[in-house]
């Protein structure tokens, strides 16, 4: 299914689109922010490589183009960004059964769920690293002269839920090099460990814990043969009210010792900021400039 263009929005040196579709993986009509860097439309015949940012609880495409300050950094470095909604929505889309915002609609968690009855919909593992590029790729094919590489030069990175989706599709792909970097802000980092994520690996994957181990950074880290000199950068605030209940980054770091990722993960706490775009837009410009690096831009 193709793209309809929602809004084209000028913004910084390039434009921001935002796009809707039909997702088979989903079953519904899904949002994506697309911002095209000054790049595309000045630099004839080049590829332009991706970073999809994945966002986190409770938010939709639009909080981070709004608020993370992403696109100075695509346009000084010439990367383009990807958007993603944080899950199905929509008619007969089922949600938290207590209406809470950590589960359910705009929170899938970005797995494949398997339980009832969020199987039919909450397919998002599938749609953002398979349906989306894909869909994205032959929507952009004979548009302008410039190409996005939106499978081969790519990066990840994320918020929160979405820092431990950009944490778990890294390590999950990482034997095939499919994203060329990671980077996280203040992400869910060991999920199985923490109630936000205990309560979605199990509304989602049922509770055999052991089918939690394929998405859950904690465990990836683990199995996971870092085989170059890779790293991981992740931001925390010390200042964020979820930072020792749900986040638990050391969780991640103490998995890792004595594996090839020992000392592979640079995870900056940053005294006193929260868990707000405040703190995510200060650190967009370091986290650019790490993609930037590994994708071949600088
Ligand atoms: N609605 C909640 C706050 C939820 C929240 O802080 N969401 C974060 C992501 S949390 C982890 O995945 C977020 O990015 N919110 C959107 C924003 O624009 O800030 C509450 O009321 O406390």
């Amino acid at each position: 299914m193709t793209f309809q263009i929602k809004q084209e929005i000028a913004s910084c040196g390039g434009k921001l689109m935002k796009l809707s579709h039909t997702s088979k993986q989903t079953g519904t009509d899904m949002e994506v922010n697309v911002y095209l860097p000054k790049q595309y439309f000045h630099k004839q015949d080049q590829s332009i490589p991706v970073v999809y940012y994945l966002s986190g609880l409770t938010c939709t495409p639009q909080n981070a183009s709004e608020k993370a300050f992403w696109q100075p950094q695509a346009d000084k470095f010439g990367f383009a960004l990807v958007f993603p909604d944080t899950s199905p929505r929509g008619e007969g889309v089922p949600d938290d059964p207590e209406g809470s915002w950590d589960f359910g609609i705009s929170a899938s968690f970005y797995v494949d769920a398997t339980q009832e009855p969020y199987r039919k919909n909450y397919q998002m593992f599938s749609y953002i690293h398979d349906e989306l590029p894909r869909e994205l790729s032959h929507f952009f094919e004979n548009r302008g002269s410039s190409k996005l590489d939106f499978f081969e030069n790519i990066a990840i990175t994320g918020h929160s839920m979405g820092g431990f989706g950009a944490l778990s599709a890294y390590l999950k792909f990482y034997a095939e090099r499919k994203y060329k970097s990671c980077s996280a802000f203040a992400p869910v980092s060991f999920p199985s460990k923490v109630q936000w994520g205990r309560k979605a690996f199990g509304g989602y994957l049922g509770q055999e814990e052991e089918g939690w181990k394929s998405y859950d950074p904690g465990h990836l880290i683990k199995t996971t043969t870092n085989i170059g000199d890779d790293r991981i950068l992740i931001h925390q605030g010390t200042g964020d009210p979820f930072y020792k209940e749900q986040l638990k980054p050391e969780l991640l770091l103490e998995a890792s010792k004595g594996t090839s990722w020992d000392g592979k993960i640079s995870l900056n706490l940053v005294e006193g900021f929260d868990h707000s775009y405040f703190f995510v837009s200060t650190f967009v410009p370091e986290h650019a400039k790490f993609h930037a690096k590994n994708l071949g831009l600088i």
